[in-house]
C-alpha cells in the first residue's frame, strides 16, 4: 500500500499556512457543492414563498423601475426578498410553472455528487429532469389550468402555454394529448423496458390472459405423459420384469435420462452434443455453428452493459422455469422410482420420446438456445468507472533532449575508454527508463561489452543501469538508463486504453508500460501462477493492487472470486467492503480476509477441496477446463441436479508469504504446491509476494510450480537470481520499476501506481451495486486424518441446521444420494456434500461410492429416531 513519507523539505509560506489545501480538488469540490446546497435550499424557499407572495409582487415585477431590485424599502413581499422574487416569477411565471422545481432539486444532486455524497449519473438524471420538466410543463398547461384558475400564474407556465396554443393550433387538442402520450411511453420504456409488457398488456389484455393458459396447458400435458409414462412403467413391472438393486439404480437414471418429456429435451442436448463433438474435432473454436454463436453470445453477454440483458426478461423467465420443470421432473421420477420398487422397464420411453417431437419440443428449444446468462441474477451490475481513479499531469513522456545528448556522449566515451567502437546508437525513451540501443563496430565481440558491464555502469555512474548483451532477437546491445524524471504510469492510462478495454483475456491483469510505452498486460489464467518478489518499499503492494484493481474492472462478481491471505494484516483490509462481492471463505471464517497464520492452512486445505471436486465435476461434463465447462453450463449441456454449476475463476493472493513458510513451513508449502501444480484447468490461480528473495523462503518446489515472476528491485545480484535465475533486479531503480519473467527474456516494465483512495473509491462503487450478499462458501477441508470423523464421531455441535430433516428424507427413500439433498432442500453441491460426510460420520449412510448413491445404513424411522436422541444427548 502507498505510504506517506514525510520530506525534511522547508515549507513555504502557502504550504505553512494550508493554502494550498485550499486548491486541492476534494476540497474546492466539497465547498462548491455546499454552496450549491444553499443555492438551492433558498432559491425552493423563494418559489414557495411565490405561491402566496407572487401576487403581492406580480405588479413590481411586471413593471420593475431601476434601483427597485435592491429592495432597501421592502417592498417585496418574497421571503427571500427581490431576488427571491425575480428568480421565482422568472422560473415559474416565466418558464415552466410548478414543474420548476425540479430545477433546484437538479441543483442539490450536483451539490451532492460534488460533495461526494452519493455518485450518480449526472447526465443522465439532467436528461431525465429536463424531459419530465418540459411534458409536465406543457401536460400542466393542457390540463390543470382550468383547476388552478386563481393562481397569477400558469400552472405549466408561459413555456407550457406557448407549446399548448402552438400545437393545438396546428394538430388541435387530440394531436397534442396523443404526443403527449407517446412522449411519456417513450420515456418511461427509456427509464424500463418493463413499460413494453405493460403496454401491451393494456392494448390486449384478452390476449395476455390466454397466451397464460396457453402455457399452462402446456405444462399440465407435460404432466399427464409423465403419468402415463408411469402407469406404463407399473404395467411392465406387472409383466414380470424383475431385476436386483444394483440394475435398479442404473435403470432408474437411464429412465431419467429418457422419459417422454425429457426425451425432446435430450434429442435436442444431445445433437447440441454432437455438433460440440465435432467442433472440438475440428480444433477450431471460431467456426460459425450454432454452438459457436451461442458461445460467443455467451461472451458477448459476459461483455454486454448490464441493461440489455434486461431486455430479454421473458426468455430467461423461460429458461429459469425450464430448469425447474426439469429439476421437478427428476424429483417425480426418483420418488415414484423408490416407491414401486422401480420395476421400470427400458422400453417406456424410447417410443413415446419420439412421439413426441411437438410444439413442446420447440419451445424448449428455444429456451435451450438461449445460453444462461452467468452474471443472473445480478445482470444490473455494474463495473467499477475509470473516473474513480486519479488523472496525472503531465502522463505524455516527455524527451529532454540536453538529457538524452549527454547521456549518449558519456555512453560513447566510456565504451571508446575501453576500446569498444560504436556504429549507431538510438535512444527508445520510456516512462522511468531509456534504452540506448546500441550497433557496435565490426569486429567487436557482443561478450567483450558484457564483461565490461559493471565498468561501464561505474563510469555511468547512475542508479540503476541494466545492460542487455545482446538484445534478444537483434544484434544490438542495450543500456537502460534511468530518466532524471520519472513519470507515474497512472493506473487510470492502462485502463482507459484500447489495449484494456478491449482484451479476450480471461483474467487479465494490466501491470504497466513497457520501455517502449505499450501497455503491458498478461492473462492470468494463462500463465497460471505467479510469484511477486523485492526488496521492502520498492512497489509490490502497489503492484498486486494493479493486479487486483484490473481483475475487478473487467470481472462481475459471478465470475470472480479473490481468497486474500495477509499476515502484516494492513495490506488487503482496504478490500474488506468487497468481501460478500468478491471473496471466497471457508464456512464460519467470521473474516474472509484472512490474517491469521493458523486459519492459512485450513483455507489452503479447503481450496485442495475444492479443486478435486470441481475435477470430478468437469470429468462428469466431459470438459478439460473450466472454460469448456462453463460454456457447455450456459448452453444447457450439464445437468444441474448432477450438482453442476457455473464456476468462478479463483485468485488466490498471498502477500507476505515468507512469514507463512517461516512459521508454517510445510503445512503451507505443500497445498500451495498442490494446487499450484493441478489447479490451472479448474481455474485456481495463486500469487505468492515475498519481501524476502531467499532460497529457504522461494524454494524449488515454489519455483518449479510459479512460472509467471515479477521482481522488483532488490538488493542483491543473488536475490535477483532467486527470484528470476539470472541478475538483473538489483539494478533497478525502485518505485515500481519491475522485471516479468514468463519464459525465455525479462521484459522491463514500470508498474501501474494505484493509491489507497482510488482502491477506496473503487470498493465503495463495487460496494454500492447489486451482488452476492455473502461471500462464496469454499468446501469445509479436509480433517487431519483425511477424511470424515467415521460412525458415530459426529460433532453435534456444528450439524447443519438441515441434518435431521436430510436424515428422514434418506431413511424414508432408502437414497443415499447428495443431489437429491440439494434438490430436497434446494442447497448447493457444496453444502450438500458436508451435510451427507455428516450423515456418514453419524453412521446414517456409507461412505461415498463415486458417482453411485450411498448406501442407507438404517432400515426405518425407528432406528433413525433411537439414533438421532443418542445424538442429542450426547
Ligand atoms: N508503480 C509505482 N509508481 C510510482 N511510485 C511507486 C510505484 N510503486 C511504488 N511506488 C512508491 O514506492 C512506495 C512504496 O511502495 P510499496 O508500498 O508498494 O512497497 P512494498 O514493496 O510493498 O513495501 P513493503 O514490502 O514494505 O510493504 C509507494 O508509497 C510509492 O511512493
Amino acid at each position: 500500500m502507498a505510504k506517506k513519507k514525510t520530506s525534511g523539505k522547508t515549507k513555504s509560506f502557502s504550504e505553512a499556512i494550508g493554502l494550498q489545501y485550499i486548491f486541492n480538488n476534494t476540497i474546492t469540490d466539497f465547498f462548491l457543492g455546499l454552496a450549491l446546497l444553499v443555492v438551492a435550499v433558498v432559491m425552493m424557499l423563494a418559489m414557495i414563498s411565490f405561491l402566496s407572495t407572487g401576487a403581492a409582487d406580480q405588479s413590481l415585477l411586471e413593471n420593475m423601475q431601476p434601483g427597485e431590485w435592491t429592495n432597501t424599502q421592502q417592498l417585496f413581499q418574497n421571503y427571500c426578498g427581490s431576488m427571491g422574487a425575480i428568480l421565482s416569477y422568472w422560473l415559474m411565471a416565466v418558464n415552466f410553472g410548478f414543474p420548476a422545481f425540479l430545477i433546484p432539486c437538479f441543483v442539490v444532486m450536483v451539490g451532492f455528487q460534488l460533495m461526494n455524497v452519493y455518485r450518480v449519473n449526472l447526465w443522465k438524471w439532467f436528461f431525465c429532469m429536463m424531459v419530465v420538466m418540459i411534458w409536465s410543463s406543457v401536460t400542466f398547461a393542457k390540463f390543470l389550468t382550468p383547476i388552478f384558475g386563481s393562481l397569477i400564474f400558469n400552472p405549466g407556465g408561459k413555456h407550457g402555454m406557448f407549446v399548448v396554443q402552438t400545437l393545438e393550433n396546428v394538430i388541435g387538442p387530440p394531436g397534442l394529448t396523443a404526443i403527449l402520450l407517446f412522449v411519456a411511453i417513450a420515456f418511461l420504456t427509456y427509464i424500463t423496458t418493463e413499460t413494453i409488457t405493460i403496454v401491451r398488456k393494456a392494448l390486449n389484455p384478452i390476449g395476455y390472459i390466454s397466451n397464460k393458459v396457453k402455457f399452462e396447458i402446456t405444462n399440465h400435458r407435460e404432466e399427464l405423459e409423465e403419468n402415463n409414462a408411469i402407469d406404463e412403467a407399473y404395467r411392465n413391472a406387472a409383466q414380470g420384469t424383475v431385476q436386483d438393486e444394483e440394475d435398479e439404480m442404473d435403470e432408474n437414471s437411464q429412465t431419467r435420462e429418457t422419459t417422454p418429456d425429457q426425451g425432446a429435451d435430450q434429442n435436442q442436448e444431445s445433437s447440441l452434443q454432437q455438433e460440440m463433438d465435432k467442433e472440438q474435432k475440428d480444433g477450431n473454436e471460431k467456426t460459425t455453428s450454432p454452438i459457436d454463436l451461442d458461445a460467443a453470445a455467451a461472451d458477448d453477454s459476459q461483455q454486454a452493459d448490464a441493461d440489455k440483458n434486461v431486455a430479454a426478461p421473458s426468455l430467461i423467465q423461460q429458461q429459469r422455469e425450464l430448469r425447474a420443470q426439469r429439476a421437478e421432473r427428476e424429483r417425480q421420477e426418483m420418488a415414484a422410482a423408490a416407491a414401486a420398487s422401480a420395476h421400470i422397464g427400458m422400453d417406456i420411453s424410447v417410443a413415446t420420446g419420439e412421439e413426441k417431437a411437438t410444439s413442446n419440443t420447440v419451445s424448449n428449444a428455444e429456451v435451450l438456445n438461449t445460453p444462461i446468462n452467468p452474471k443472473e441474477p445480478f445482470t444490473r451490475y455494474k463495473y467499477p468507472t475509470l473516473n474513480l481513479l486519479k488523472k496525472y499531469d503531465g502522463q505524455e513522456v516527455s524527451i529532454d533532449e540536453e538529457e538524452q545528448k549527454a547521456n549518449k556522449n558519456r555512453i560513447i566515451e566510456v565504451l571508446g575508454n575501453f576500446g569498444v567502437q560504436i556504429k549507431t546508437i538510438r535512444a527508445t525513451v520510456g516512462p522511468t527508463i531509456t534504452l540506448y540501443e546500441i550497433q557496435p563496430a565490426e569486429g567487436v565481440r557482443i561478450s567483450k561489452i558484457k564483461n565490461l558491464e559493471d565498468d561501464i555502469a561505474l563510469s555511468l555512474a547512475a542508479l540503476g543501469i541494466r545492460i542487455i548483451a545482446p538484445i534478444p532477437g537483434k544484434g544490438t546491445i542495450g543500456i537502460e538508463v534511468p530518466n532524471a524524471k520519472a513519470n507515474i504510469v497512472s493506473m487510470e492510462s492502462i485502463l482507459n486504453s484500447k489495449k484494456f478495454q478491449e482484451t479476450k483475456m480471461e483474467l487479465p491483469i494490466a501491470l504497466g508500460k513497457t520501455i517502449t510505452n505499450e501497455v503491458f498486460m498478461v492473462d492470468l489464467a494463462k500463465i497460471p501462477h505467479l510469484l511477486v518478489a523485492g526488496a521492502t518499499g520498492q512497489g509490490k503492494s502497489v503492484g498486486l493492487n494493479a493486479i487486483i484493481t484490473s481483475l475487478l474492472y473487467k470481472k462481475h462478481p459471478n465470475e470472480l472470486k479473490l481468497v486474500l491471505i495477509d499476515p502484516k494484516k494492513v495490506e488487503f483490509s482496504v478490500y474488506s467492503r468487497i468481501t460478500n462481492k468478491f471473496m471466497a471463505a471457508v464456512p464460519d471464517e467470521e473474516e474472509p480476509i484472512i490474517t491469521d497464520v493458523t486459519k492459512v492452512v485450513r483455507t489452503l486445505n479447503s481450496l485442495c477441496v475444492l479443486m478435486d471436486s470441481r475435477y470430478d465435476l468437469l470429468k462428469k461434463a466431459g470438459a478439460r477446463n473450466i472454460k469448456e465447462y462453463n460454456q457447455k453450463y450456459v448452453n444447457h449441456r450439464l445437468k444441474l441436479t448432477d450438482g453442476h454449476e457455473f464456476m468462478p475463476y479463483i485468485v488466490v493472493i498471498i502477500d507476505e508469504f515468507g512469514d507463512l513458510i517461516m512459521t508454517a513451513g510445510k503445512e503451507v508449502e505443500l497445498p500451495i504446491a498442490r494446487i499450484a501444480q493441478l489447479a490451472r484447468a479448474v481455474g485456481i490461480h495463486m500469487i505468492i509476494a515475498t519481501q524476502r528473495p531467499t532460497t529457504s523462503i522461494i524454494t524449488g518446489n515454489i519455483k518449479a510450480n510459479f512460472p509467471g515472476r515479477i521482481a522488483f528491485k532488490v538488493t542483491s545480484a543473488i536475490d535477483s537470481k532467486t527470484i528470476l535465475d539470472r541478475t538483473g533486479a538489483n539494478q533497478l531503480i525502485g518505485r515500481g520499476d519491475m522485471l516479468y519473467l514468463n519464459g525465455n527474456e525479462p521484459v522491463r516494465v514500470q508498474c501501474a501506481f494505484v493509491d489507497t483512495p482510488e482502491i477506496e473509491r473503487i470498493n465503495e462503487y463495487i460496494c454500492n451495486q447489486p451482488g452476492p450478499i455473502e461471500p462464496m462458501e469454499l468446501p469445509e477441508p479436509a480433517s487431519e486424518d483425511g477424511g470424515v470423523g467415521g460412525n458415530g464421531s459426529v460433532d453435534t455441535r456444528n450439524l447443519d441446521p438441515y441434518f435431521e430433516e436430510a436424515a428422514h428424507a434418506i431413511v424414508l427413500s432408502q437414497q443415499g444420494s447428495t443431489s437429491m439433498i440439494q434438490r430436497r432442500f434446494s442447497i448447493g453441491y457444496n453444502r450438500a456434500g458436508r451435510l451427507m460426510d455428516q450423515l456418514e460420520a453419524a453412521g446414517i449412510v456409507g461412505a461415498a461410492q463415486g458417482s453411485k448413491p450411498r448406501e442407507v445404513l438404517l432400515q426405518d424411522e425407528n432406528q433413525l429416531n433411537t439414533l438421532l436422541m443418542q445424538l442429542r444427548n450426547s
